[in-house]
């Protein structure tokens, strides 16, 4: 197969973080992963299960071992994936830029990735210390064909222009997939089947997770 598409290679040693509620984990979130990791040329991607993500306040989130376990079989097929329990370690809440930096003490002089759907990217605004944060890292927000990238472009006019240069968008397949709809369809007995990893499915149905 021919390379000429092929992104260049990176000057500095690139590294993606995948942090989410992966409650659970689906393939929506490795879609957008592996797509990220091509695009910008990362040698690998950490997914960070939230101990305590910032802004979920439903009350029921399964165990972080649950989730840590489902995050582990979901990527157990990728050679450049891998895990991080660095959150679920953490006591508080799940902040990124505490995060961010705490990979950069392992991953020194490497370029930092942080890869979210471009709805989490939305809400930006609303992060810790989101200045700081982008002087930290980069930001990848996924977004699928047809969105609207103006609404993006809109917010982020709130930001210094360093900040909004660190954000880049990528385009990934459409995946209406979500972590809500198949706990949802776990509960009402509909398939999930294709939706995410199978491992993952057989790890709900054997620990009997979302049934109610
Ligand atoms: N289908 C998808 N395609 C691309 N990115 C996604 C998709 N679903 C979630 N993401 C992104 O993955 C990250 C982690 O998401 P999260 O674990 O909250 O999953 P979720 O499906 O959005 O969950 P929930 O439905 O419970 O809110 C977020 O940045 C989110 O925007
Ligand atoms: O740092 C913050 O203030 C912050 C606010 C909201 C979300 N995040 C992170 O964004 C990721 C996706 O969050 P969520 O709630 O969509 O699963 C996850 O890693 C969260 O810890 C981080």
């Amino acid at each position: 197969m021919s390379d000429i598409n092929k992104p260049a290679q990176p000057e500095k040693r690139r590294i993606g973080l995948m942090g989410g509620t992966f409650d659970p984990v689906h393939h929506g979130h490795l879609v957008a992963a592996e797509e990220a990791r091509y695009q910008f040329g990362m040698e690998k991607v950490i997914f960070i299960p939230a101990g305590k993500p910032p802004h979920k306040t439903r009350q029921d989130i399964s165990p972080p071992e649950h989730r840590l376990e489902m995050t582990r079989l979901a990527v157990s097929s990728n050679p450049h994936f891998t895990i991080s329990d660095l959150e679920m370690k953490r006591e508080g809440l799940s902040y990124t830029i505490d995060t961010v930096r705490a990979m950069k003490k392992v991953y020194a002089g490497w370029e930092i990735f942080f890869i979210t759907g471009s709805d989490a990217v939305l809400e930006i605004l609303t992060w810790k210390n989101v200045e700081g944060l982008l002087q930290e890292c980069f930001f990848i927000a996924a977004t699928r064909p047809g969105f609207n990238l103006e609404a993006l472009g809109h917010k982020l006019s709130h930001l210094s222009r360093e900040a909004v240069a660190k954000i880049k968008t990528i385009e990934v397949p459409a995946l209406a997939i979500s972590s809500t709809d198949i706990r949802h369809r776990v509960r009402e007995g509909r398939p999930i089947k294709y939706l995410l990893p199978e491992a993952v499915e057989k790890f709900i149905y054997q620990n009997k997770l979302y049934q109610i």
